[in-house]
C-alpha cells in the first residue's frame, strides 16, 4: 500500500528557509502578556508531559510515515499501538516535550531560548542528518494536538500565540542547520 503524506500544516509567519521551503520570518518578540499566555496554557500540558508526547509523536509518524527513516526501533513499523510501545519513541517523546519546557521556562531570557535550540538543531544537523522541513512540520502537529487535547485552555488568541513560538522554535532550530553549513536546495535554485 503507497502512503501520499498530506501537506505540511502552516505557521503564522512564512520566508524561503534553510529547506527551500517557506518558513518563519524572524523569531518574533512576545510580549510579556503573551509570554503569560504560553506559560498557563502550557502548564496543563506539562503535567502530562509523556502521553502528549507520545500522542504528537505518533500522529506525526502516522501522517507523515518518512520521518520514520530516521528512528532504528519503529522505521519499519506500521501500527500506531506498536509504535507506541517503542521505548526510543518514548524517549524522544519526553525529550521534545522538555526541550520545550526549557523553552517555555525560559522565555524571559532570549539568549538561553536560542542556545537551548541551538544544541538541538545542530544535534539534528550533523548527529541525526535530520532535514529541517520535519522541524516545521512537527511543529504543526504540535500545534494541532494541543488545540484538539487542551481546547479549553487553547483558545483562539492562545493559539496564535503559541504558533508565534513554535515559528520562533523553528527559527532556532534551522538557523543552527544554516550554520553547520546545511545545503539549502531551494526550488528557485538554477
Ligand atoms: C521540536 C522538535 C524536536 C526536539 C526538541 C528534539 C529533541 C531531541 C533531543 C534533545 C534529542 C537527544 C539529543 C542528541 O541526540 O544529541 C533528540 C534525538 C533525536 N531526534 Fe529529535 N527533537 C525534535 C525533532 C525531531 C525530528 C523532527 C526528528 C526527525 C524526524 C528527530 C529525530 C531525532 C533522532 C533520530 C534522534 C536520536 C534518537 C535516538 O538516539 O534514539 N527529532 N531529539
Amino acid at each position: 500500500m503507497s502512503h501520499r503524506e498530506p501537506p505540511p500544516p502552516q505557521l503564522a509567519v512564512q520566508r524561503r528557509d534553510v529547506d527551500g521551503q517557506d518558513g518563519p520570518e524572524r523569531a518574533e518578540p512576545l510580549s510579556d502578556t503573551e509570554r503569560e499566555m504560553i506559560r498557563d496554557a502550557w502548564g496543563h500540558v506539562y503535567k502530562n508531559c509523556e502521553d502528549v508526547g507520545v500522542s504528537i509523536l505518533i500522529r506525526f509518524f502516522v501522517n507523515f510515515p518518512s520521518a520514520k527513516q530516521y528512528f532504528s526501533q519503529f522505521q519499519d513499523m506500521e501500527e500506531p499501538e506498536e509504535m507506541e510501545r517503542s521505548s526510543q519513541l518514548r524517549h524522544h517523546a519526553c525529550r521534545v516535550m522538555n526541550a520545550l519546557n526549557t523553552v517555555v521556562e525560559n522565555l524571559h531570557d532570549p539568549e538561553k531560548v536560542s542556545s537551548v535550540l541551538a544544541v538541538v538543531g545542530r544535534a539534528h544537523a550533523v548527529k541525526h542528518k535530520v532535514e529541517p522541513m520535519y522541524f516545521k512540520i512537527l511543529s504543526g502537529v504540535i500545534l494541532e494536538v494541543l488545540c484538539e487535547d487542551f481546547p479549553e485552555f487553547f483558545t483562539a488568541d492562545v493559539q496564535l500565540v503559541w504558533s508565534k513560538l513554535m515559528a520562533t522554535v523553528y527559527w532556532h532550530v534551522t538557523g543552527a542547520y544554516t550554520d553547520v553549513g546545511w545545503l539549502q536546495v531551494s526550488s528557485s535554485a538554477v
